[in-house]
């Protein structure tokens, strides 16, 4: 399968180091979410995948194959500074967009009804851009992407600024690329969104891929935590080895079993309690990708950004 590969990258702006060996994979038909605090290097790292920006080292493939400029003409790009044309109608717009990807006349107007179609905004095809709402805008921005049926999807904040409903009309459009072999990147900090929607996440901190994965595997800890509706837990929990009361209000619970790597560990766990009476509810408790964010941006340690560049 098919893979968008970022490897290695670096980059430096004079004396700020903006990309530390910053590797991530995209693979076809994935939505992988890039998510850390602003400045964190998120659109540095997608401007060198479009070679709008040159990496000072490192490479990026597609297929195994450095990404040229052929490859870079099939890539579905929305820069985080939009780059419409205020005073140009949304058709003509797109029609242009789309011509300039070679598509012919009549290929590049079906385009252009279609995504104008799918994305809700066929009734302001008439419209100056600089009429329409700012989510309006995006999705024209987005329209703008798809229109020449990119291999390739990358997406500087793509949600940033939209409504509930235009959210979920994003989502499925992404979800449907991707589902159609798409390779899908794009950065955000809707970390619930991001959690709900991607099949990977990378979370880069001052330039470097501090945790790269799916997210169940990130949200797996060696601390494991369960939450029980039962017995007090004074009465059960010390028969389990390693386990421990976090909190409890006598009758609902929060219980760590630390370094919890058997699988059995939360069988042992529900029969104890049992043993103790009737338990209600016993379920696992995994961080959400907002805890671990939060985790990860301010514990794992990185070298200071600024910092001076050998020459
Ligand atoms: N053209 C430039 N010249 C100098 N420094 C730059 C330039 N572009 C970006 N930077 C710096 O590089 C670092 C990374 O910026 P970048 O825009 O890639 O971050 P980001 O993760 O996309 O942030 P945000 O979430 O705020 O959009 C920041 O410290 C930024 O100030």
């Amino acid at each position: 399968m098919s893979a968008l590969t970022l490897d290695s990258l670096n980059k430096s702006y004079g004396d700020l180091r903006a990309l530390r060996d910053l590797s991530m994979e995209v693979p076809a038909g994935e939505i992988v979410g890039f998510v850390g605090s602003n400045g964190a290097g998120k659109s540095t790292a997608m401007r060198i995948v479009l070679g709008v920006l040159e990496a000072d080292s490192g490479q990026v493939r597609w297929g195994g194959a450095p990404v040229d400029l052929a490859v870079r003409r099939r890539i579905g790009y929305m820069p985080e500074e939009r780059g419409l044309y205020p005073r140009m109608k949304v058709s003509d717009q797109l029609v242009y967009l789309a011509r300039l990807h070679g598509l012919d006349t009549a290929s590049a107007r079906a385009a252009m009804e279609q995504w104008t179609e799918a994305l809700g905004i066929a009734d302001r095809r008439g419209d100056e851009i600089l009429k329409l709402s700012l989510g309006n805008q995006q999705r024209v921005q987005l329209a703008a992407a798809l229109v020449h049926s990119p291999e390739i999807l990358v997406l500087d904040e793509p949600f940033s600024g939209l409504d509930p409903v235009a959210v979920d009309v994003m989502s499925g459009v992404l979800r449907a690329q991707a589902d159609a072999g798409v390779p899908v990147l794009f950065s955000s900090h809707q970390l619930e969104l991001v959690e709900s929607l991607c099949d990977r996440v990378g979370i880069i901190k001052s330039g470097a891929m501090v945790k790269f994965g799916r997210i169940e595997e990130l949200r797996r800890t060696d601390d494991r935590r369960w939450v029980v509706d039962g017995p007090p837990p004074q009465s059960w929990v010390s028969a389990v080895p390693s386990a421990h009361v976090v909190s409890t209000d006598g009758r609902r619970s929060v219980v760590e079993v630390r370094g919890a790597s058997a699988d059995t560990v939360d069988q042992d766990l529900l029969r104890s309690a049992m043993a103790a009476g009737p338990v209600h509810e016993f379920s696992l408790l995994r961080p959400s990708l907002t805890e671990l964010y939060r985790h990860v941006v301010t514990t794992d340690s990185v070298a200071t950004a600024r910092e001076t560049v050998s020459a």
